[in-house]
């Protein structure tokens, strides 16, 4: 029988983050023992003093708040410098609030269950449509991915265990799946973070991030939802790319989802350790083989468009585009369009053809609306096209009227 995990045994309570406000130093849950909160003023966002190993050039060292956010907490594996850095990135999570509440919603709208041959997974509970929040998962872990020579694998394995350990609920990360690297001399929490993290940025660096509810999503090489990580809050927000019906499983790639057959299953064995058994993976030969045709001539394409706008070559450029289009809507890699229609929306600005320049400039501005990042950022994006759009509507109505347009503010087109 399927095991389903209700909400109350997910890890953290889901929302947006708390503020480092001193109650949640307060309610840091059983410290342990060589960490005993000394000085929370001093320590502060911290709720530990830190765990330190010595290195040549700088001690590394786990920070922890146990409480912030989203009630896990989170601890950071780094060097002192970098931890300093990270404070102003902790306290922007409560200064500037990530989620958009219109696209959320209000309870998780899946129940992790099991999955036949991927162990666990997140299947959805009710219909999601296409451009909704399905969750914005708080980083419990960020570990750095290279050390310096001088530290020595154990060490690493002690920083980490002490990461996991001074958590709130430690035990939302040691429940998670892990693959089992025990004879490779792997220890147990080290093959949790490699089993669950995901790499992200953070301060110009690399580091492997651990989303305790993140990490029960699925890969699949055809995925039904992506994910987008801000380094402001440290947030990784899964959405979904399509609508999702009840029961159907809900899956992001954790390889480059443009990649051949050949190459995600590289990737995933190699760097995640896993064989696919995706509906992609599974499909007979021929079906395999004739996607990573369209895959490889898509790369082209995208070479060929950059080529041919540098010449001035703007038509070839247009018929170049509309064909990459037509294999990304075959392959069905539909998802972060956005950007992309902007490119023959300027290449029909260049040509004269406001009107085909409007039809794309609407279409990047849908997909703004749907998938765009959430926040100041994307309502930026969105006014920015907006305003370009009534310009250029500007321009057709001033030309209809034979007038001269053009200082309709679309100067970026
Ligand atoms: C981040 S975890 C995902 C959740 C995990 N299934 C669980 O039970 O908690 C990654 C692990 O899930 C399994 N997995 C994820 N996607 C898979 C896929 N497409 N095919 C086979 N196994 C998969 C692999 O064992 C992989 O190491």
């Amino acid at each position: 029988t399927d095991e389903i995990l209700t909400n109350t045994q997910t890890c953290g309570r889901g929302l947006p983050s708390t503020p480092f406000a001193l109650d949640a130093l307060v309610i840091c849950p059983d410290p342990s023992p060589e960490s005993t909160i000394s000085d929370p003023l001093t320590l502060a966002p911290w709720t530990h003093a830190p765990y330190c190993i010595e290195a040549a050039d700088s001690p590394w060292c786990v920070f922890t708040n146990a409480a912030a956010p989203a009630g896990h907490g989170i601890s950071i594996i780094t060097t002192p410098a970098l931890a300093a850095d990270a404070l102003s990135i902790l306290h922007s999570q409560f200064d500037r609030p990530f989620q958009d509440p219109e696209k959320a919603y209000g309870t998780r709208p899946y129940e992790v269950r099991d999955v036949p041959g991927k162990g666990k997974g997140a299947v959805a509970n009710q219909k999601i449509e296409a451009g909704r929040v399905v969750l914005v998962d708080h980083a419990a872990v960020l570990a750095a991915v290279e050390y310096p020579a001088d530290v020595t694998k154990e060490e690493v394995q002690e920083l980490m265990r002490e990461a996991v350990a001074r958590l709130a609920d430690p035990g939302c990360i040691l429940n998670l799946s892990r693959k089992g690297r025990d004879e490779e001399g792997v220890a147990e929490v080290e093959d949790l973070l490699l089993t669950n993290s995901f790499v992200v940025p953070l301060g110009g660096e690399l580091v492997m991030g651990l989303f305790p509810n993140l990490a029960r999503i699925n890969h699949a090489c055809d995925p039904n939802a992506f994910v987008h990580f801000s380094e402001v809050t440290l947030a990784m927000t899964i959405w979904s790319a399509r609508d999702i019906e009840p029961g159907e499983e809900i899956t992001i790639s954790y390889s480059d989802p443009t990649a051949t057959y050949e190459e995600r299953q590289d990737a995933l064995l190699n760097i995640w350790g896993f064989k696919c058994t995706c509906d992609m993976c599974t499909a007979p030969p021929a079906h395999r083989g004739a996607s990573d045709t369209r895959r490889r001539a898509l790369r082209q394409l995208q070479k060929d468009v950059i080529d041919q706008a540098q010449r001035g070559e703007f038509r070839e450029a247009i018929q170049t585009v509309e064909e990459i289009f037509r294999v990304v809507e075959v392959e069905k890699l539909t998802v972060h369009m956005g950007d992309m229609y902007e490119i023959p929306a300027r290449l029909y600005y260049h040509i004269g053809d406001v009107d085909r320049a409007v039809e794309y400039t609407k279409k990047s501005l849908a997909e703004a609306r749907d998938f765009g990042v959430p926040g100041p950022k994307g309502r930026e994006r969105i006014e920015m096209l907006e305003k370009i759009i009534a310009g250029m509507e500007g321009e057709l109505l001033a030309r209809e009227k034979g007038q001269r347009g053009g200082d309709g503010g679309f100067d970026a087109w």
